[in-house]
């Protein structure tokens, strides 16, 4: 295997129509991200990677731990910047991090969380414009389908039940989940997903993977770290970083 944080990409999958969904015709990838190199100090984790995702397909980024799976996943959100290469991304854009930090403090509901989702995507399409009567009207009919949308993403998460309690009254995985909700709340193009099934019972893992396909299927291109075989095994592209280099 080769040096830090190099890839080999191995797409599409054996066995698997080549190209994107039928219906999407999403000949341009949504992300294409070539030569990346990233290091922490002096140390480099990653040293030239590529990766392009299409709409209607769902790539695993698959290595051993500290091989830098999560430090390219925020490199393709922009969150981190490169050291070298480039990452060119089309539509909008959510991250779902691994164990975020903040929910267990965070002093909101569930559908709360999950709300802010939808308004990011709001702020990103443009705000709300308008005026008069009109205006008040479409943010009324704007905030019922926000709520509506809010009570989808947390029924596909099967977390409905529990909308109305706060973050802090929820399990590690519960609360995996709602970022997950919030993640899909919003409709959008590129799907980032750092091990979205870790620490989830099996049913629950089964309905993490079963979202990111439907988010595939309605157009998305879906980028999910992850160490779980069947997520693998159900990947349309793999691409597999090589180990750290001993220190
Ligand atoms: N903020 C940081 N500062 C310094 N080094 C870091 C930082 N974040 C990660 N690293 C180092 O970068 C390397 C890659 O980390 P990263 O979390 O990207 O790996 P990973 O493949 O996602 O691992 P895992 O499978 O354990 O989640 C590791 O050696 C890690 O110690």
């Amino acid at each position: 295997m080769c040096g830090p944080g190099s890839a080999s990409a191995s797409w599409p999958r054996a066995g698997r129509v080549p190209g994107p969904s039928p219906g999407h015709g999403g000949a341009e990838p949504l992300l294409l991200a070539e030569g990346l190199r990233f290091a922490y100090g002096g140390t480099e984790v990653l040293a030239g990677v590529d990766v392009e995702a299409r709409a209607g397909e769902v790539t695993a980024i698959v290595g051993p731990n500290g091989s830098g799976k999560s430090t390219l996943l925020e490199l393709l959100a922009g969150v981190l910047r490169p050291r070298a290469g480039v990452v060119s991304r089309r539509g909008r854009l959510a991250l779902v991090v691994q164990r975020p930090s903040a929910p267990a403090t965070l002093p909101l509901t569930a559908r709360e969380v999950v709300a802010l989702g939808v308004r990011r995507g709001e702020r990103e399409a443009g705000g709300s414009g308008g005026a008069g009567r009109l205006a008040v009207l479409r943010r009324g009919e704007r905030r019922a389908a926000a709520r509506a949308a809010v009570t989808e993403a947390l029924e596909r998460v099967e977390l409905a039940e529990r909308a109305a309690e706060p973050l802090a009254a929820l399990s590690g995985g519960q609360r995996q989940r709602v970022f997950l909700a919030q993640g899909i709340v919003g409709r959008p193009g590129l799907l980032l997903c750092d091990e979205p099934g870790a620490g989830l019972d099996e049913r629950s893992a089964d309905r993490a993977r079963a979202i990111l396909r439907e988010e595939a299927a309605r157009g998305a291109a879906v980028i999910c770290v992850t160490h779980d075989d069947r997520a693998i095994a159900e990947a349309d592209r793999v691409l597999r970083l090589a180990p750290p280099a001993p220190h």
